[in-house]
């Protein structure tokens, strides 16, 4: 029977979904495995939205050997093996060495279909698959229920060695995708990855954010572009810095800060996450500070007041005050960061998963 009483602790409706799949990722460095972690784009993203108490709903697959114990329980495919990648960092070695990981599909989970999505509507929808799990149909039906739809390319465009699962990339307009970008919001790219499309062509369509590691990130839209600040940063891990720049994009998109406030936010958690090996943990001070920045900001200008459907692209005054104040959070936490790595310098390349004292299944058994 329902109460009164349940009324007032019920859990805010998500407003975001995010799609696609947990995975593991094993790191490999000369030949020696130097940190396991929950990965997938969405483990990252969710990990963004939760440490900004941002309520979102997520659909990811992964099988019956899935070890970590997550906040937003994925869908057991108990038939299957959970998605794992391996991430090889000893560049030069291969025929790609100019990229800074060479990365293999080595077991894949079940693809995420329409009828896995909830029947409910959201204001945003993440489209960030990373193993080739997000079908066009399930991307279609994604913009029939989100008003705006965020897709990293890496979810479209990825194929797979039938060998040995290396990642290549193919031209996105070979993919069946490409008739639905007219009825996306946003476009993730990389720079690795924006030479597969025709940026020129698809920025006429949809906004297209175009990553640029530690030079931050390149916002354009039909009418106009604008480069976004990155944040400085110490990288230890690429891996992820992408995801959590989508995560920290739409959180400022949720909270109705205009397209180049939300890419600053989309800067600043990108530049967390390359600082950790695997899924960054957030200091729970930082992201207060980072909370009351964005109050802030909010109240300076607030420019959607419920309505998604028209992304807002011009800098608004206070931009770079907004940059610096971010800057100073982070500089404020840096003191802690520097004591979670050890002594000798090195990374500290967890060689347990990140979450090893607290793993599970995914139906929560030990
Ligand atoms: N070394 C770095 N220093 C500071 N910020 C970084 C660094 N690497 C990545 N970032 C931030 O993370 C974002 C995404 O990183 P990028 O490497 O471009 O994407 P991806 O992970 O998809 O390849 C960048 O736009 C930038 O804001
Ligand atoms: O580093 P990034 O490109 O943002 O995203 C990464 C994916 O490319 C990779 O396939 C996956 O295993 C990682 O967990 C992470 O999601």
């Amino acid at each position: 029977m329902v109460t009164a009483s349940h009324k007032t602790h019920q859990v805010p409706t998500p407003r975001v979904l995010i799609v696609g799949n947990y995975c593991h990722d094993v790191l490999i460095q000369n030949d020696t495995v130097v940190g396991e972690s929950l990965g997938g784009a969405s483990s990252f993203i969710a990990s963004v939205l939760d440490g900004m108490s941002i309520p979102c709903s997520l659909v990811a697959k992964v099988g019956h050997d899935f070890r970590y114990q997550v906040n937003h329980i994925p869908i057991l495919v108990p038939a299957s093996k959970t998605t794992v990648f391996h991430a090889y960092f000893d560049s030069g070695v291969h025929e790609n060495g100019n990229q800074d990981r060479v990365l293999k599909r080595v077991c894949l989970c079940d693809p995420i279909s329409p009828t896995d999505l909830p029947d409910a509507r959201f204001d945003f929808g993440m489209a960030v698959g990373v193993g080739g799990e997000i079908l066009p149909q399930t991307l279609e039906r994604m913009i029939e229920i989100c008003d705006v739809v965020l897709v990293d390319i890496q979810a479209l465009i990825r194929d797979f060695d039938a060998v040995d699962g290396t990642v290549k990339l193919v031209d996105l307009r070979e993919t069946g995708f490409r008739s639905l970008l007219p009825r996306i919001g946003v476009l993730k790219v990389s720079s690795e990855e924006a030479v597969f499309m025709d940026v020129e062509e698809v920025r006429k369509w949809c906004c297209v954010v175009v990553t640029k590691g530690e030079d931050g990130c390149k916002v354009c839209w039909k009418d106009g572009e604008m480069e976004i600040s990155p944040f400085l940063a110490n990288q230890e891990d690429p891996t992820g810095a992408g995801d959590s720049f989508l995560g920290g994009f739409v959180t400022g998109l949720m909270q109705g800060l205009a397209v180049p406030d939300a890419a600053l936010l989309g800067n600043f958690f990108g530049s967390l996450t390359v600082e950790q090996i695997g899924l960054p943990k957030f200091d729970s001070r930082l992201l207060q500070r980072v909370k009351d920045e964005v109050q802030r900001r909010k109240t300076q200008c607030l420019h959607y007041e419920g309505n998604y459907d028209e992304l807002m692209f011009l800098k608004p005054e206070g931009h770079e005050q907004f940059h610096s104040s971010l800057g100073a959070a982070k500089l404020l936490t840096q003191h802690s960061i520097q004591e979670s790595k050890d002594c000798s310098g090195q990374p500290k390349l967890a060689v347990n998963p990140v979450n090893d004292e607290a793993m599970q299944t995914a139906d929560g058994k030990p």
